[in-house]
């Protein structure tokens, strides 16, 4: 009942439009009956009464109505599909709004082969359900009720002796409906697993190949594919079980007619052009009841289909914004941790951190891997909430600022870097949408990126990502350095973004950097101490811990972590900056 609940919330909006469709749709039906009473009318009047004047309009009539049902057919069939289109269109726009709106939590619990088959194969069942079931229902229904009523104005005993059949045919159909439902649910799944399969194996596919996998992902594959074979075959099983028994006592009537509808001739409680008549109307009743099953079986796969829907779209984000959440003009950057401790289900990922960054500050943050520093910086832009402590930005909590305020302040640029299947020039314009083509490449000279950009045939138009050419991960790391610097944020984040590249790019790169940070606050996540050396603060983590913070010369005299991690990774740095420096002046 929920599940038609939920369907109506879409179809309102239609409900006259759709509502005169189910009335030609009657019109249609009752339009059907009158055919088989004119064959009557001919074998009773024409044949044995002699009427012959009747036969040709009685045959003009048999061509008009066919005409005129053909056109109210056409008619609805054509509004209900553009209807279910239109409504396809709400449902697929609301799904994809909601994958916008949830975070990063629910993201790293679904498939995404299982998210896209609910936006393709579940709404598509969907409309299938609004377009063709309903109607085809309302058909069966309104051909079966008018085809009996025809058949009691012509012999009412006849039309009992057929009805002896019906009781039989609402038992089994109920008993299918039952057994079909949970099969529908069992193939829908099985669809979703088999999606991701694919899926993944599609993204992964060079890890595929280096791993020399192909084997192992072909079995996971067949056993994925073989389940939803199994899947839709107790479908086919349960819908096989049922269909020949409805299909058998659909043509019971056919018996049954010859043989009451026989004895009623010969005893002349009938004539035989009522007999041709009730034959005609025959299929008024066998169809529905052939129907039944298909239509049953149409209305569970939307059931299980919409469950799935509704299900997504009932999903709600952890990571919400406060009724009164502030949107100030500019948010300075300023931002400091209490006490923050927060933890993925069983890991502690950050333990009591506090420290404070001033706006324009640098802040660089080292440590192991798994330390912490990414969770660090995830929190700044509210991808998770901590467990205790506060994160304050400007003074306030980073609750009271709007999700889009804040996160249009910060840019980051990640070690993984995912571009659009979209020109170079797109990519980079991606957060500033009327950034021109100059700012563009000025914001590209600063991420070191404009001439090999040049370089190539097409230039700023390349078409990167999925079906674009290939970039090294120097590239695409740079190419993702402008996309954030191009937003100029409050906050800039670098989390290992220019891990890829070599030292003498890294510092050109922090050279043109330093000339533009003061006016925001900036965090650089990095493994090479050269990358957070001029930094203002350095936070130093240790399983989830600062474990030392402070500049580098003040992190130098403690003769800490920091001074072991310089001394044996960058022992030599300071000459090597030396030469830099004494090259770029030359
Ligand atoms: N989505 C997650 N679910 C569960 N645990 C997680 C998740 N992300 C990170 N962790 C754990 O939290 C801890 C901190 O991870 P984090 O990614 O912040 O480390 P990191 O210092 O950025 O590491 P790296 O330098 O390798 O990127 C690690 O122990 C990690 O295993």
């Amino acid at each position: 009942m929920e599940t038609f609940k939920w369907i109506w919330g879409y179809l309102k909006d239609y409900k006259f439009k759709y509502g005169f469709c189910l009335v030609l749709v009657l019109v249609a039906a009752l339009i059907s009956m009158i055919n088989p009473i004119l064959g009557g009318i001919i074998v009773d009047r024409v044949l044995e009464g002699g009427e012959t004047n009747i036969l040709i309009p009685i045959l003009l009539i048999t061509v008009v109505t066919a005409l005129v049902k053909n056109i109210v057919a056409y008619t609805y069939q054509m509004s209900f599909e553009r209807i279910s289109q239109n409504i396809l269109i709400r449902i697929r726009k609301d799904l994809f709004d909601k994958l916008l709106t949830l975070d990063v939590d629910f993201y790293k619990q679904m498939k995404t082969g299982d998210l896209m088959a609910r936006i393709t194969g579940d709404t598509d069942l969907l409309r299938h359900f609004i377009a063709w079931v309903i109607y085809n229902i309302l058909n069966n229904v309104s051909v079966f009720v008018f085809g009996l009523l025809c058949m009691w104005f012509i012999n009412p005993t006849l039309t009992i002796a057929m009805l002896i059949v019906c009781p039989f045919i609402a038992f089994f159909t109920e008993k299918m409906s039952r057994r079909i439902g949970p099969t529908f649910h069992k193939a829908r799944e099985a669809y979703s697993r088999l999606n991701s399969v694919v899926q993944e194996n599609i993204s992964g596919n060079r890890i595929v190949k280096a791993f020399s996998k192909e084997d192992y992902e072909i079995e996971k594959f067949n056993r994925q594919n073989a389940f939803y074979k199994e899947a839709n075959m107790d479908t086919i099983e349960v819908t096989q079980h049922y269909i020949p028994i409805l299909e058998f006592l659909a043509s019971f009537l056919t018996v049954v007619m010859i043989f009451i509808g026989g004895i009623l001739v010969i005893q002349d409680q009938m004539t035989i052009g009522d007999l041709m008549a009730f034959n005609g109307l025959l299929w008024a009743l066998n169809n529905p009841m052939r129907s039944a099953g298909y239509l049953i079986n149409d209305t569970q796969r939307f059931i299980a289909s919409s469950k799935k829907i509704r299900e997504l779209l009932a999903t709600e984000s952890k990571i919400q914004n406060q009724e009164d959440a502030q949107e100030p003009e500019r948010i300075k950057g300023e931002i400091e941790f209490k006490n923050v401790s927060f933890s993925f289900e069983d890991t502690d990922a950050l333990r009591k951190v506090s420290f404070k960054a001033k706006p324009g500050q640098t802040i660089g943050i080292i440590g192991h891997t798994g330390a912490g520093k990414s969770t660090l910086i995830n929190l700044i832009c509210r991808f998770y909430e901590p467990v205790s402590g506060q994160v304050l930005i400007d003074g306030k909590d980073i609750r009271s600022y709007s999700l889009k305020k804040l996160r249009e302040s910060i840019a980051m640029a990640m070690q993984e870097v995912f571009l659009f299947s979209d020109t170079i020039e797109a990519n980079i314009r991606y957060g500033v949408p009327r950034a021109s083509s100059n700012q563009i490449q000025q914001f590209a000279a600063m991420a070191e990126a404009d001439s090999f950009i040049r370089s190539m045939p097409e230039g700023y138009d390349t078409v990167v990502g999925e079906r674009g050419v290939g970039l090294s991960g120097g590239q695409r790391q740079r190419i993702a350095l402008a996309r954030a610097l191009i937003k100029d944020p409050s906050v800039l984040i670098l989390d290992d973004t220019t891990s890829a590249l070599d030292m003498e790019t890294e510092m050109r790169i922090q050279q043109k950097l330093n000339e533009t940070t003061r006016k925001r606050t900036t965090f650089i996540i990095a493994h090479r101490i050269s990358s957070v050396k001029a930094a203002d603060l350095i936070l130093v983590l240790r399983r989830g811990r600062v474990i030392e913070q402070g500049t580098h010369d003040e992190l130098m005299a403690l003769k800490g972590h920091y001074y072991k991690v310089f001394e044996t990774q960058f022992g030599d740095f300071d000459q090597e900056l030396a030469d830099f420096t004494q090259k770029e002046a030359n």
